[in-house]
């Protein structure tokens, strides 16, 4: 017994949608046949009705926070993965900046093992670069590629030593994985959670400038030239990182990038003052003038990617306020309707561009064999409701995180059925 989606609105191209029947068995999809005319034949199976929906291929999030091991009262991989679905996401990879980290085969089995018996949809494991994020020793790339990490990082903090850098980059080259940089040099950050702007200035804030990131990029671009490494840039959010990034692929770099939905459409002159700690995160929102750079980067195909950096914390820590709460903010259950809602329906992308780049094109940058629509492919499917508003609630979030600066923004695009290899696991209630 299968699935047929009946009248399902497949991205063609530009705004333009196909409809289809689609058959899925196993896990795979097995037909996908032009709606025009009579219903195939669905007896013996479960028919899903996706008139007047968007369905496309499951969503991809190539950089989440589960926190688990260590961090259970932020997040599980239970929750988080449920929260992911919700969001429409059918495979996400996830950060070593666990407790411990993520930098040993045992941690690596762990959250594969947690992954398969608790969590709803696929989860990729990154390795640690350096043992316990620490920048001093490598890990044992070898033995954790073996155990199933699909590349390596530091994520939550910057590797601080080109030479560290240059040697994890010549290891990762050496075996085919990419090396996936937090760039943020920490002598440039110290004490500061806000960026150079006005908003620092407004409130005579500490602050971190642009330099602090896009340092790291123009390092690491020359040794990921020397090394030959396909090196892939965290959560790009700079003018100059974007000028580096763009600079590097113009001479045939092997480097790619993503940008989160916040860096797209906040600046640090939206942020409403210094009391809520969920407009703080790494790195921080900055000027009008990054945020145009990065929209026209992901436009020119700079940017290669849209990720969430799903980064749950609990209330009780965001409600230190500003100076004491982590960074972070949650992703999953808003990225695909703010993109919609914010850069589609108002005619700025194609529904195949947003599309494109949180399925298809993640799928080739880290070499999944997943991302497409197509017979013989694996059933990961996502279908979308592009027509009802609704209010941002947290509390009606999966995620155990609430962190968020979105409460309240009204948007269209939200997910109704995740699909993961053949089997529904979230479906709008
Ligand atoms: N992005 C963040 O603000 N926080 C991330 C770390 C990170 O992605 O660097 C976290 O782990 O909370
Ligand atoms: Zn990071
Ligand atoms: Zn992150």
């Amino acid at each position: 017994m299968g699935i047929w989606i009946l009248n399902a609105q497949t991205v063609a191209t530009g705004n333009e949608l196909t409809k289809k029947h689609i058959l899925l068995e196993g896990n795979t999809i097995e037909q996908m046949i032009e709606a025009a005319g009579a219903l195939p034949e669905t007896a013996g199976h479960t028919v899903i009705d996706a008139a007047g929906k968007l369905v496309t291929p499951g969503l991809i999030d190539m950089h989440v926070h589960l926190r688990e091991p260590g961090f259970e009262h932020k997040e599980t991989i239970a929750s988080g993965t449920r929260s992911a679905a919700r969001g429409g996401f059918t495979t996400i990879a996830c950060m070593p900046n666990t407790r411990p980290v993520i930098d040993t085969v045992e941690t690596v089995k762990y959250v594969l093992d947690k992954a398969e018996t608790e969590g709803i949809v696929r989860v990729l494991p990154y390795g640690c670069i350096t043992k316990n994020e620490l920048g001093r020793e490598l890990t044992d790339f070898d033995a954790l590629k073996q155990a199933g990490a699909i590349g390596f990082t530091d994520d939550g903090v910057g590797v601080q030593s080109a030479q560290m850098m240059k040697d994890a980059m010549a290891k990762a080259a050496s075996i085919g994985l990419p090396i996936i940089a937090h760039c943020e040099d920490n002598t440039l950050v110290e004490g500061a959670w806000a960026s150079e702007g006005e908003f620092s200035r407004k409130h005579g804030l500490k602050a971190i400038p642009n330099e602090s990131e896009a340092i790291h990029v123009g390092r690491d671009v020359l040794l990921a030239e020397a090394t030959g490494v396909h090196y892939h840039v965290c959560h790009v959010s700079t003018e100059q990182s974007v000028r580096l990034i763009r600079h590097a692929k113009q001479f045939g770099i092997k480097v790619t990038a993503e940008v989160c939905p916040h860096h797209l459409l906040l600046s640090d002159e939206d942020i409403p003052g210094l009391d809520d700690a969920n407009w703080k995160m790494n790195p921080p929102l900055r000027t009008p003038k990054d945020v145009q750079a990065c929209i026209e980067a992901l436009l020119d195909g700079t940017i290669d990617i849209l990720v969430t950096d799903h980064a749950p914390h609990s209330e009780e820590e965001k409600a230190k306020g500003v100076n004491l709460a982590p960074f972070g903010i949650v992703g999953f259950e808003t990225a695909f309707p703010l993109l919609y809602t914010k850069f589609v329906a108002t005619g700025q992308w194609t529904l195949q561009f947003l599309v494109d780049k949180m399925t298809t094109l993640p799928a080739q940058v880290f070499g999944l064999p997943l991302g497409t629509l197509e017979v013989g492919k694996e059933a990961d499917i996502t279908i979308i409701d592009l027509d009802t508003e609704k209010a941002v609630d947290p509390a009606e979030f999966a995620s155990k995180g609430r962190n968020t600066p979105f409460i309240g923004w009204n948007l269209k695009g939200w997910p109704t059925h995740t699909i993961v290899g053949g089997k529904v696991v979230w479906s709008e209630a």
